[in-house]
């Protein structure tokens, strides 16, 4: 029979050197029971911090811990894992939208949502809705998903400025966007859905990341994804990086270096409406000269064009041969050529530049004469509204630790 000489295994244990295998023990008569034993690495053996390490073999043989190990080993334990993550977006044709990919359920169910930060609910096309309200999207079954609870008497309903809406009941779910993984996180499946989102295959909903403060679920509130992770990214931001027919990112946690030049402006949120809201002091046409003119308005990557005063706009426009508000398109028109001038808006003390061959939106006949205008009024909104058009110029940071945004060149 091998005995298996446990008190050698404890002490290989603490230091991180296997269990030694049973070797070969020499009983043969006269012998005194030497030993032999081959030393293999410990695959399930946690790599213990050094101070931890040296604590845990004092504590092993009785001996007092020194103080200054106690405080290292408090200060080690003090600072939790941090977390921080990228997913990639990808723009509609146009720059209408960017659609991004985020897994719900176990198994993962992927689906492809639009990241909204004028909104705050994350809500998905789901096996709730009419089928007839289903063309091409991929649907959230919490029924396939062993870890999606319902929300016991739980409903939501929103209504969009562009005037589409959608409604439905809410499950418990795990949902992973990037390597971040929120486990309990309120996914809002629709059973009802407006025409503009039947109408638009390839997006299965909206993640907000506005505030909590305005999202529809009732009786209770339910928290944003971006809420729900933000204590514990290593910074409480996230950042978005649109661009123009291109992929861009949304980064949790940090600030990519490499992704902006230049300083990055920074200036107040005002989030009493929910929105990551800012006063812009003014812009300039052009190469023309700043005026101050105070914006207020909300960076919002759910909407697709730039939303500003009725006075800006016109001025604006003035400076474009041929332009004009065409109330058939519901908007500015002008000829797609020449290059329309940029468009500037202050952010703080710094300046973000539109450049002119981003207002021209899209052509707005076949004949490809005339372009619809990326810059349009806030006319009825209450507040401009910097969407899109003045986002995939900028690399912006959403700072919720700050409560502030910043707004770089890129
Ligand atoms: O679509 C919305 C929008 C988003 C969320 C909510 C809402 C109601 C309740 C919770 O959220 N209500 C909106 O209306 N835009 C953009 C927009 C575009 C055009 C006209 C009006 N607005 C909100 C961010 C400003």
């Amino acid at each position: 029979m091998r005995l298996f000489p446990v008190f050698l295994t404890a002490a290989f244990a603490s230091t991180g050197i296997a269990a030694a295998i049973p070797g070969h023990v020499d009983t043969s008569p006269g012998n005194k029971g030497t030993a032999s034993l081959v030393q293999v690495r410990n695959p399930n053996f946690e790599f213990r911090h050094g101070p931890l390490a040296l604590a845990k073999a004092y504590k092993k043989f009785g001996a007092p811990i020194p103080e200054d190990l106690r405080a290292v080993i408090a200060r080690f334990r003090r600072t939790p894992k941090r977390d921080f993550g990228s997913v990639s977006t990808d723009p509609e044709k146009h720059d209408v939208e960017y659609l991004t990919p985020i897994s719900i359920g176990t198994p993962p169910q992927d689906l492809i949502v639009d990241f909204d930060t004028g909104s705050s609910d994350l809500w998905v096309f789901s096996t709730e809705m009419a089928a007839s309200d289903i063309k091409g999207q991929t649907v959230y079954d919490p029924s396939n998903s062993s870890t999606s609870q319902i929300l016991q008497g739980s409903t939501w309903e929103i209504t969009y400025g562009d005037g589409s809406s959608s409604s439905g009941d809410v499950y418990i779910d795990t949902v992973t966007i990037g390597n971040l993984t929120v486990p309990n996180q309120a996914v809002e499946a629709a059973k009802k859905v407006s025409s503009e989102f039947t109408e638009d295959p390839n997006n299965d909903g909206l993640l907000g990341l506005g505030f909590t403060s305005i999202n529809t679920v009732q009786p209770t509130p339910q928290n944003t994804f971006f809420d729900n992770i933000k204590e514990s990214l290593d910074a409480r931001l996230f950042t978005a990086d649109l661009k123009h027919g291109a992929p861009g990112s949304y980064n949790f946690g940090y600030i990519d270096p490499a992704a902006y030049i230049g300083n990055i402006s920074w200036t107040p949120v005002d989030n009493s409406q929910g929105f990551w809201g800012f006063t812009s002091p003014g812009y300039a046409v052009g190469t023309g000269a700043f005026r101050n003119h105070s914006m207020t308005g909300i960076a919002d990557t759910g909407t697709t064009l730039l939303l500003l005063p009725k006075s800006v706009v016109s001025a604006y426009y003035k400076e474009i041969q041929g332009a004009e508000y065409d109330s058939d398109q519901g908007g500015y028109v002008f000829p797609c050529s020449p290059t329309p001038p940029d468009f500037v808006f202050g952010v703080n003390n710094g300046i973000v530049t539109v450049p002119g061959d981003m207002v021209s939106y899209a052509p707005v006949d076949t004949a490809n004469q005339n372009c619809f205008g990326g810059i349009q009024r806030d006319t009825g909104i209450g507040f401009s509204i910097f969407g899109d058009v003045a986002l995939k110029t900028s690399f912006v940071v959403f700072d919720a630790g700050g409560l502030q945004l910043g707004w770089a060149a890129k």
